[in-house]
């Protein structure tokens, strides 16, 4: 099977590469294209990236499905949440969605990102490390490595891959 993934960032790769687990599969990484603001800023521009991730990348590698992971935040009455979302892709254009765990930001980290920041600086500004985004990222950060970017999107992708075998296995999609 071939599973094209909407990105190249590691922490998403190695994410759907495990939820995957032992089926054989070939995995080809793809800058797929978001169609949204570099920082998603609502659930619903924060899935839309995701979807646009999994149709771009499956079509562009001719691939079986196409997996797309999108981070944004969201703003709510409690503070600034992380959100994160994703979408699985078929063939036949089915599509699923799932999202992630969430958790608040640091009123100085929301303030930040309110003004314009993107959240990848911000967060290699403060915890003066690089790359936090392609390593633990924020919930990694925040939940003292408890839960980091890449087991919060396995996670997703396991959903993903779960709402697909359902719709196959009990309701005979394709
Ligand atoms: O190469 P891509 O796949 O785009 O990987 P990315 O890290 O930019 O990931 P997203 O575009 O999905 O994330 C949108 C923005 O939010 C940032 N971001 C999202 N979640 C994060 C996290 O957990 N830690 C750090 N930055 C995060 C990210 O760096 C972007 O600025
Ligand atoms: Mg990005």
């Amino acid at each position: 099977m071939k599973i094209a993934i909407g990105s190249k960032n590691p922490a998403k790769v190695n994410a759907v590469k495990a939820a995957f687990g032992q089926v054989s599969g070939i995995f080809l990484e793809v800058d797929a294209e978001s169609g949204v603001s570099n920082q998603p800023f609502s659930d619903e521009e924060t899935i839309k990236g995701a979807i646009n991730r999994a149709r771009n990348s499956q079509v562009s590698a001719f691939a079986d499905i196409g997996i797309g992971l999108e981070g944004g935040v969201v703003e709510t009455a409690f503070g600034l949440f992380l959100c994160n979302w994703g979408a699985l892709v078929t063939q036949s254009g089915k599509t699923f969605v799932s999202g992630g765990a969430r958790i608040p930001l640091p009123p100085e980290v929301a303030e930040m990102l309110r003004a314009g920041r993107e959240l990848g600086p911000v967060m290699s500004e403060y915890t003066q490390k690089n790359d936090v985004p392609k390593r633990e990222g924020a919930i990694g950060v925040f939940t003292n490595e408890r839960i980091t970017r890449s087991e919060m999107f396995r996670h997703i992708v396991q959903m993903l891959i779960g709402q697909c075998e359902y719709h196959k296995r009990f309701l005979n999609g394709d």
